[in-house]
């Protein structure tokens, strides 16, 4: 009676959960996360032991085949849900009606050769198999798909390996006694039933929890940076700055670099060229940065690295180093004609916290303006105490008197 009630309470929870991840799935859009995949294999389950209450005691029926079919394809869902959740392409629909159908050809072969026994055996074993390669793959992924979901990853784990560890249960007492051990008012089922129910009730939720952390992540990433180049924009610039910033003894420099005349690349090859050559100047940006240097770009054709730990004479050298790669780049081919740009760099003095950061913009700001009116394809120190001897364009090798 117990165990019939559970099965109930199962049906009902199944359902319902898999009404909200259709909902929520439709609501993300495109990028379902795998919860059209999750709606699905609880359906399939919901299905499944809803046909088991229908069906009566443990034995041969086409109901049960349909049963033990839909177990197996709830777990192919979830199986491509959790695929999907983690950003690979799976296929949903072809493999559940192959599984479906040849699982229940399997099903008939096993009735006709062993028996109705094996037929239950055959389900509990290859239950105990799909749970045991989750988790073995879940813990692998603990290093590479799943590195920032640790805690949940874990703990997903250790959920999915009681099902595991119930499901061989049942194969040995199924072997040892027969069908009898299924029957509804066997202690073993209602165990079996009470922590089904209990992850019936604590998966979902946790699912939708793992989707709004994965959404809020992209949220807060998606508003730290420029949708053309992807690179930090002020607001994530300010924030990643902070973090840097805490660490003791970590002034900073801070490039601007504005493109020359770039209104005249627009005006000439369009705008959408224009967007083009950004893109490849900002590869050209990546490729001189270090890996400790923050790129940003401050809005339309003007873009700043931070550089940590930077004295004046490594500022100069790299700023130098953006200027020449960036000159000496072909951005862009547009009908046989390469286009080129230049830079304008402005260096800010050294600052060390969130604060003087408006003041290192302000500084690199006016150097930059220096710099365009004194030509343009230079680089101009900010602190008006650091003279760099003139070096025509830019002042490669110069040292400076200005030091963090
Ligand atoms: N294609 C493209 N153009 C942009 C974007 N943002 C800003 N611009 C263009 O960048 C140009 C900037 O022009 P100006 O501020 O006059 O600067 P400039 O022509 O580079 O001249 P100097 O900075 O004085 O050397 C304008 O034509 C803007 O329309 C963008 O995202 N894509």
């Amino acid at each position: 009676m117990i165990a019939t009630l559970l099965v109930g309470m199962l049906c009902v929870y199944l359902l319902s959960f898999a009404v909200m991840f259709l909902l929520i799935g439709r609501r993300l859009g495109a990028g379902k996360m795998g919860m059209d995949a999750f709606a699905v294999g609880n359906l399939a389950l919901g299905i499944a032991y809803v046909l088991q209450l229908l069906e009566g005691p443990a034995g041969w029926s086409w109901m049960g085949v349909v049963n033990h079919s839909l177990t197996l394809c709830a777990l192919l869902a979830y199986s491509v849900g959790g695929l999907r959740f983690f950003g690979r392409q799976a296929p949903l629909l072809w493999p559940l009606a192959a599984l479906a159908l040849g699982y229940a050809l399997v099903q008939i072969t096993v009735e006709w050769a062993l028996g109705p026994v094996a037929r239950y055996v055959v389900l509990a074993a290859m239950c105990a198999l799909c749970f045991a390669g989750m988790v073995v793959v879940l813990l692998a992924g603990l290093r590479t798909f799943a590195r920032d979901l640790r805690g949940e990853v874990l703990l997903f784990a250790t959920l999915i390996s009681g099902i595991c560890v119930l499901n061989v249960l049942k194969l040995v007492k199924l072997l040892a006694g027969g069908l009898p051990a299924l029957g509804m008012d066997d202690q073993f089922q209602v165990v079996f039933y009470v922590y089904m129910c209990s992850l019936a009730t604590v998966i979902p939720p946790f699912i939708v929890w793992v989707v709004l952390r994965r959404l809020t992540d992209k949220l807060r990433d998606m508003a730290a940076r420029d949708p053309l180049t992807q690179l930090l924009n002020r607001r994530g610039l300010t924030e990643a700055l902070d973090a840097r910033l805490r660490r003791p003894n970590a002034g900073a420099r801070l490039l601007l670099i504005d493109v020359d005349h770039f209104k005249h690349v627009n005006d000439r090859y369009g705008h959408h060229a224009g967007d083009a050559v950004l893109c490849a100047i900002v590869d050209v940006l990546r490729g001189a940065v270090g890996t400790d240097d923050l790129l940003c770009r401050m809005g339309g054709e003007e873009f700043a690295a931070v550089c940590p730990g930077a004295d004046a004479a490594t500022a100069l050298r790299l700023a130098e180093h953006i200027r020449i790669a960036v000159a000496s780049t072909v951005l862009l081919q547009v009908a046989g004609e390469a286009v080129r740009c230049t830079v304008t760099v402005g260096i800010s003095r050294c600052f060390d916290d969130d604060a003087s950061l408006v003041g290192a913009m302000q500084d690199a700001d006016a150097a930059l303006y220096r710099g365009k009116n004194a030509g343009r394809n230079r680089v101009e120190w900010g602190d008006a105490t650091a003279r760099v001897p003139a070096g025509g364009e830019g002042a490669l090798g110069a040292q400076s008197a200005v030091e963090c």
